[in-house]
């Protein structure tokens, strides 16, 4: 027998980290995060062996999460952020030879004071340059910005590579989306429909090149070269922009121009995962008490069904 794969660390470390910005006049930014730390290297014999002085302890790996989210000038950054706890890792160990960090990052908004026709909020209005509050903030929505970040040792530096995206991003749209000219066999049931409810909660994520450097020094030169920020705010955009406008023919078709989008739209993103459930929504038979509520022009009440949902997954790269 033998060990064939080991891997340990600290899952699910909850840290909000303030950033006070100086010379701004109070304006600050929060980041929270769940985190995952994870280590490979020559630790096999503490599995096998039961020998310890190889196991730097998951107690010390959530420590060091929590000492780089405190000294990291790159915490805002979930991508830079799960980088540098890695090199971290493995700069500190010399045993260890590749780390695993997943980030999930959390939205807090600013909450933009005086727009709720309240009336004496113009007071508190004490603005960031977004237009938001200086160091308020809401949770507007569930979604999160998750990053898998793989740092190996390579040599007297280290190589990373960075995986990206958004999960639970819930969005919905009640028209400007067909379903029509599937298989119809002896299982079909399903109408054709040349308007319909179409809902889904995005799971995204996308890929960047693998980037060298040779300490934590040149974290802010991967952001320069490689523009993760600019990557988010495409791939949330291009999302949402698509998912509205396109005309669906199905949720494969808006899958593929999505990813096809954003791929064309930033120079250094390789791949675009989206794995999309199609929430359905029924429109209510009301024949019985003599409504109709079942063409696509008359549908207007319909039940939502938790489960079962379709799952729609598909991954579009560059050539
Ligand atoms: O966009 C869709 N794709 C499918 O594969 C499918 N299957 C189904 O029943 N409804 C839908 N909708």
């Amino acid at each position: 027998m033998a060990l064939t794969s080991a891997r340990y660390g600290k899952d699910l470390v909850r840290i909000l980290r303030v950033v006070r910005h100086d010379g701004k006049e109070g304006v600050q930014d929060v980041a929270e995060y769940n985190v995952c730390a994870l280590v490979e290297g020559a630790i096999e014999t503490s599995f096998t062996q039961a020998d310890n002085s190889v196991v730097v302890a998951t107690d010390s790996i959530k420590n060091i999460v929590y000492y780089i989210a405190k000294i990291s000038p790159h915490v805002l950054s979930p991508e830079l952020f799960a980088a540098h706890i890695g090199v971290f890792l493995l700069s500190k160990y010399a045993h260890l030879s590749k780390a695993f960090v997943d980030v999930e990052k959390l939205k807090w908004s600013r909450i933009v004071v005086g727009e709720h026709g309240i009336a004496g909020a113009e007071e508190g209005k004490v603005k960031a340059e977004d237009g938001g509050h200086r160091h308020s903030f809401v949770r507007d929505g569930d979604e999160k910005q998750v990053v898998s970040v793989e740092v190996e040792r390579k040599g007297e530096g280290y190589e990373v590579k960075v995986t990206s995206g958004v999960s639970d991003l819930l969005v919905l749209k009640s028209s400007g989306s067909a379903f029509t000219n599937f298989v119809r066999d002896e299982f079909t049931l399903l109408a054709e429909v040349t308007d319909r409810i179409l809902s889904t909660s995005v799971d995204l994520s996308y890929t960047f090149p693998a980037y060298t450097l040779r300490d934590a020094s040149e974290l802010d030169a991967m952001e320069t070269s490689v523009e993760f920020k600019r990557a988010a705010e495409l791939a949330r955009g291009i999302t949402l922009d698509l998912f509205a406008t396109h005309d669906s023919a199905s949720v494969q078709a808006t899958l593929f121009k999505m990813g096809e989008k954003l791929i064309a739209e930033h120079a250094k993103v390789q791949s675009v995962s989206y794995v999309l459930p199609n929430k359905h929504y029924i429109p209510v038979d009301m024949k019985y008490i003599g409504l109709d509520n079942m063409t696509a022009a008359s549908a207007e009440v319909f039940m939502p069904v938790s489960a079962p949902s379709g799952r729609i997954a598909g991954t579009v790269s560059r050539k």
